[in-house]
């Protein structure tokens, strides 16, 4: 019925590539789905064009804009989550980060807030015979991206899963200027990380916090891999997962029965999520699984959502926690590593749930630069970023232990996070605590 549109539409990608005028925002797909083909025959137009903005989220691969362009002649591009390779570019000048909380991009996009996008590059299923094309593994903002865009480019990958959705998981064709094709496998993203000690130890402590029925969240990183895996060898049972990531750890959760989503009080029987990220294993599970819906990011990451399912536990990574209980988990001075992404939203949406606990957690201690240095640090460093602040500070997990952050004193705060810190830090650290003020003599430790 919609043959004749979908030839009507199809061009190359370099057709594509030449909407694109000096001057425009483009708005290209986020995560696995970064629309490869556009985006090589977009860099290739470099020369032509000056002043083009482009921006994604969390590519994983190396946009071809930016290293053809690395003066930066025709392309500057930005990401709201630094991927790997992103994290690289930036080192070098050719990737920003745009901070903000994932949760509100979506609204910002709508509202006009954001730089409205005049070309959409969105990486999609071949269409089905009502003219639908879905969005795949990453729902994100695709659809409010879409519905701003001046002129709406879809680049159609055979090998990209169906993912059923809640809402907003697709877009019809009459909404489609230009169709460009071309087939290749998502990336993957590892699934087998070395587990560490420390990581065994923390999912240990973390796993006695969850009961049968607890509605679960896990955030990026290799910890929330570690405790997944530990979870589905426990007795756990009735769990259900409201997330913004899926990973390939999901498979055997649902597989081998711990999570069927039958206590959940929205999305019953539904594992929720807003992009998939993992192994090709994972994306074949995906495709046109019931198990599984979804949203776009304002949906999956609305706190006031979150908190709809009772005991919703958030299990989220940081880099650093200073001793008044700031949180800095994406960058290290002025080295963006990551992004906020929805680590703030699922803290506040866990707070308010019935029964809900929010957990931070982080090794004690990190190699950097050939040092072992504590994560547990008397202030955050220069031009880090506070990713969650103080007064938002849930409980927060090394391999020491773990401390319940919320609503207790500056002095108690940093007492409770000197017993988490790596033994061959403590002393240091009371001494800092001391100087910042922020010691009693009725601290335990001295
Ligand atoms: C997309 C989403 O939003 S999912 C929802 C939850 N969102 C979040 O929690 C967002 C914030 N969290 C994160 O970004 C991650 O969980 C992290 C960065 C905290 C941990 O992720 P991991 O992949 O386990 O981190 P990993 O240990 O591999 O380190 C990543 C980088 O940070 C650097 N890093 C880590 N700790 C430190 C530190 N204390 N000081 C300096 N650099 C550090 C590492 O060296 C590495 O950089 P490199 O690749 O250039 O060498
Ligand atoms: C994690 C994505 C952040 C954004 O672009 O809003």
């Amino acid at each position: 019925m919609y043959a004749n549109d979908y030839k009507n539409k199809l061009c190359t990608p370099e057709e594509a590539a030449r909407v694109v005028k000096s001057g425009d925002w483009v708005f290209m797909s986020h995560f696995a789905m970064f629309p490869q083909a556009l985006d090589e025959a977009l860099s290739k137009r470099v020369g032509e064009v000056s002043d083009v903005m482009v921006r994604s989220v969390c590519a994983t691969v190396s946009p071809k804009i930016c290293t053809a362009d690395p003066e930066k002649k025709s392309f500057t591009y930005m990401s709201g989550y630094l991927s790997g390779h992103e994290r690289k570019l930036g080192e070098k000048g050719l990737c920003y980060y745009i901070p903000g909380n994932y949760s509100a991009s979506p609204t910002f996009i709508r509202s006009g807030t954001m730089y409205p996008p005049d070309v959409a590059m969105i990486q999609t299923t071949p269409p089905d015979n009502n003219g639908y094309f879905n969005f795949g593994t990453s729902v994100s903002y695709a659809r409010a991206i879409c519905e701003m865009a001046k002129t709406v480019i879809l680049e159609v990958n055979d090998q990209v899963p169906w993912v059923l959705g809640g809402e907003q998981e697709s877009i019809h064709i009459s909404e489609v200027d230009y169709i460009v094709e071309k087939s290749y496998p998502l990336p993957q993203l590892p699934s087998t990380t070395t587990e560490t000690e420390a990581e065994r130890a923390i999912a240990t402590l973390l796993i006695e916090e969850i009961e049968d029925g607890s509605c679960l969240q896990f955030g990026i990183g290799g910890m929330p891999n570690t405790i997944a895996k530990m979870i589905a060898d426990s007795d756990l049972k009735n769990l259900g997962i409201h997330s913004e990531m899926a990973t390939t750890s999901y498979i055997d959760l649902i597989l081998k029965g711990k999570v069927n989503g039958s206590m959940k009080n929205i999305d019953k029987y539904k594992t929720v999520f807003t992009f998939a990220m993992g192994t090709q294993k994972l994306y074949d599970f995906l495709h046109r699984n019931p198990a599984f819906a979804s949203y776009p990011v304002d949906i999956t990451n609305n706190p006031a959502r979150i908190a709809l399912n009772d005991k919703q536990i958030t299990i989220n990574n940081t880099v650093e926690i200073d001793l008044l209980g700031q949180i800095s988990s994406e960058s290290s001075g002025i080295k963006q590593i990551s992004g906020t992404g929805g680590q703030l939203d699922f803290t506040m949406g866990a707070f308010q749930s019935k029964g809900g606990k929010p957990f931070i957690c982080m090794s004690s201690t990190t190699m950097q630069g050939g040092n072992l240095v504590s994560r547990i640090v008397p202030s955050i460093k220069t031009f880090s970023a506070v990713t969650c602040p103080r007064t938002l500070a849930p409980t927060v997990v090394t391999e020491y232990g773990k401390a319940q952050l919320t609503g207790k004193s500056t002095f108690k705060r940093a007492e409770m996070l000197i017993e988490l810190a790596h033994p061959d830090f403590r002393e240091d650290l009371i001494k800092a605590a001391q100087a910042q003020n922020i010691w009693t003599r009725t601290n335990k430790i001295n």
